[in-house]
């Protein structure tokens, strides 16, 4: 149940049965494919998701950075983004396991979105739970849940986002257990939720390395995804992990092609309005849990949480409300503990500028928690750009390398509000 020293399952002794009667059913199910269920899954996802998703050659970025650049299109997937790969595997889990209802969390939406999907789609009741901050600056999601008949029900302590509302969803289910199944929403909480929702979303990096494989020949030097909970992050990494040749290992000097097996992985975080934690205020500007958060327990799991120095769990800031969440995926906080991960953050504006970029260059609109990922790019490869004399010995600073994966994890429909809202303050 652990991811080294991460992961496990800290939940009160009355969630305890449910839990292990999810572990049994995943064991079943999704390890041993009893019944069909997988293949059953496979079908829901090509049939109703509209899977595969393209793996697109970005011209303009590739042109931009000076290097092949590809874009991983879950924002292509049915309704809109990567979430739909988890919420019809747990749906028809429910299924398979005899619930009758289904209850979620959601922070952007996308989540709760997806699992209204599923539900209407498997027909089984839908209970959505959502921060009333989530609510005010998601509104075309919340129309979204609604109009799937799923009942969305407004959260309204704390800060009214991701961590209440994962709280309030955690407490119906401690209470419904017999009839019910949470549909969690990321990499987060008891085992198994973290391995299993990692479990349906490695459909992405399975898709992507034979597809980047077919299109450039070979693996890629790097694969860039956003992290929240980590679950798009875990998805595009996890067929790529156990090609973990540290790259400085087989650097030739100057930066001709590398041999096939070094793939970096750069899970992108959330820096917000900027890094430094007032404490006495309790809240972090940010939500760069992997970079500065420390050890601790949220949610069922032991993984890096933004806590001020007595224990507190701080309030996250980002402008993209899936990626505002204090704790990350435990999975995740273990590989970037090992090295395997590299843990990098972009701030509120450098998203915001990307996804001005995305849309004007690529013809693409990506979700405020994408953009992040592709800002990234704009940030390492600059950083070479800046130190590099001529393109063809970029310095050693660039970590991007020659051939890059970055997972558009959702389109940006979602968002259009809060960014012409915040272009207009900037
Ligand atoms: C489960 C809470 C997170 C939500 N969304 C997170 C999200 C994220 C971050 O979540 P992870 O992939 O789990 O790190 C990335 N991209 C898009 C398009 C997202 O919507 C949601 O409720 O929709």
């Amino acid at each position: 149940t652990k991811f080294g020293e991460y992961g496990g399952q800290y939940v009160p002794e009355v969630l305890m049965p449910a839990i292990e009667e999810l572990q049994s059913a995943y064991e079943r199910y999704v390890l041993e494919n009893e019944d069909g269920f997988m293949d059953e899954f496979r079908r829901h996802l090509r049939d109703f998701g509209g899977r595969p998703t393209p793996l697109q050659r970005a011209d303009a970025l590739s042109e931009r950075y000076d290097r092949e650049v590809y874009l991983k299109r879950e924002d292509l997937l049915h309704g809109g983004a990567h979430k739909l790969n988890n919420a019809l595997g747990q749906v028809l889990l429910a299924k398979y396991m005899g619930k009758e209802r289904i209850v979620a969390e959601t922070g952007a939406g996308q989540h709760g979105t997806a699992t209204a999907m599923a539900a209407s789609y498997l027909d089984i009741d839908c209970e959505v739970f959502m921060g009333r901050t989530d609510i005010n600056r998601q509104r075309p999601n919340v129309f979204r849940m609604r109009t799937h008949d799923a009942e969305v029900n407004p959260v309204d302590v704390g800060s009214g986002t991701l961590k209440e509302a994962i709280n309030e969803t955690m407490r119906d289910w401690a209470t419904n257990v017999e009839d019910t199944h949470y549909v969690i929403g990321s990499v987060v909480g008891p085992h198994p939720f973290p391995k299993m929702v990692r479990d349906f979303q490695s459909v992405i990096s399975e898709e992507a390395r034979e597809q980047i494989r077919k299109k450039a020949g070979r693996l890629p030097d790097s694969v860039v995804a956003c992290a929240g909970g980590g679950s798009n992050t875990m998805g595009a990494f996890h067929n790529f992990v156990d090609d973990a040749e540290p790259r400085s290992a087989n650097r030739s000097s100057g930066h001709g092609p590398r041999d096939d097996e070094s793939v970096s992985l750069f899970a992108v975080e959330a820096g917000g309005s900027g890094l430094t934690i007032d404490e006495d205020e309790g809240v972090a500007p940010h939500s760069a849990s992997l970079s500065s958060g420390q050890d601790g327990v949220l949610h069922g799991a032991r993984t890096k949480l933004l806590q001020s120095g007595d224990g507190q769990i701080l309030e996250s800031h980002s402008v993209s409300a899936g990626l505002d969440y204090s704790g990350v995926g435990p999975e995740l906080a273990h590989l970037v503990e090992t090295g395997r991960v590299t843990p990098v953050n972009v701030g509120d504006d450098a998203a915001l500028e990307a996804f001005h970029r995305l849309s004007k260059l690529e013809g693409i609109i990506p979700a405020l928690e994408s953009s992040h990922a592709v800002a990234y790019l704009e940030r390492a490869a600059q950083r070479a750009a800046d130190g590099s004399s001529g393109h063809d010995q970029r310095d050693e600073a660039d970590e991007l390398g020659d051939l890059v994966i970055v997972n558009v994890s959702g389109r940006g429909d979602k968002d259009l509000d809060t960014v012409i809202e915040e272009s207009a303050k900037r």
